[in-house]
């Protein structure tokens, strides 16, 4: 099954959080699970904020890609498209609200959930949870934008 990220065209590829074409990067691959979009990801040993906990910028960054693919495949959703059909929806962040709500332990596989809480325009908001055993140990909110045309001029 293709994750979301795999839709991504090679030309924006690139996100440290999200693009397969980046080797340094996190790589995530996101999917539907019914009105959910899952993400799993081990966080490396030198993903360290204090000794068995993990770094909370690498959380929001997880939190952060996790939401944006979201967005872009909710608004495929609502469109009743296919994730490959033309023009592609292109999402970038506008705010990142990330909650800490208890330390995250390394060594396990985190799951992030996220669910749509609105989409208005071009505007998406995504609510995400990261999971470590089924406990929640953080949640964000993410208003992400579709790209303008002009993005970067
Ligand atoms: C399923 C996938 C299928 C395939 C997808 C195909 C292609 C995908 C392609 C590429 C994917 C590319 C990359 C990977 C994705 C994500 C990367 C990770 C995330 C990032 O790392 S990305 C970098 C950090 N990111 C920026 O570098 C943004 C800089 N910034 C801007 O480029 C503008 O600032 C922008 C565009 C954000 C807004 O500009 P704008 O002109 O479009 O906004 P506008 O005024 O029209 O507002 C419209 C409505 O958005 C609200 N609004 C506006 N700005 C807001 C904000 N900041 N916070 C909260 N709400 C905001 C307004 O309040 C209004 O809301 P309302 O309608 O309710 O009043």
């Amino acid at each position: 099954m293709k994750a979301f990220q795999d839709y991504y065209p090679e030309s924006v590829a690139h996100c440290y959080g999200c693009g397969s074409r980046n080797d340094h990067g996190h790589r995530i691959k996101t999917f539907w699970e019914g009105e959910e979009s899952v993400t799993r990801y081990t966080p490396e040993p030198y993903h360290t904020a204090v000794p068995g906990f993990v770094y909370g910028g690498l959380l929001a960054s997880l939190i952060d890609c996790h939401s944006t693919g979201t967005a872009a495949a909710a608004m495929y959703r609502a469109e009743g498209r296919e994730m490959d059909s033309l023009p592609p929806f292109r999402f970038v962040t506008g705010s990142l609200l990330v909650k800490y709500l208890k330390p995250t332990p390394l060594g396990v596989t985190l799951e992030i959930r996220g669910r749509v809480k609105e989409i208005k325009g071009r505007k998406v908001v995504i609510e995400s949870t990261v999971y470590a055993e089924g406990v929640a140990t953080a949640s964000g909110e993410v208003v992400a934008l579709q790209m303008p045309d002009d993005f970067g001029a």
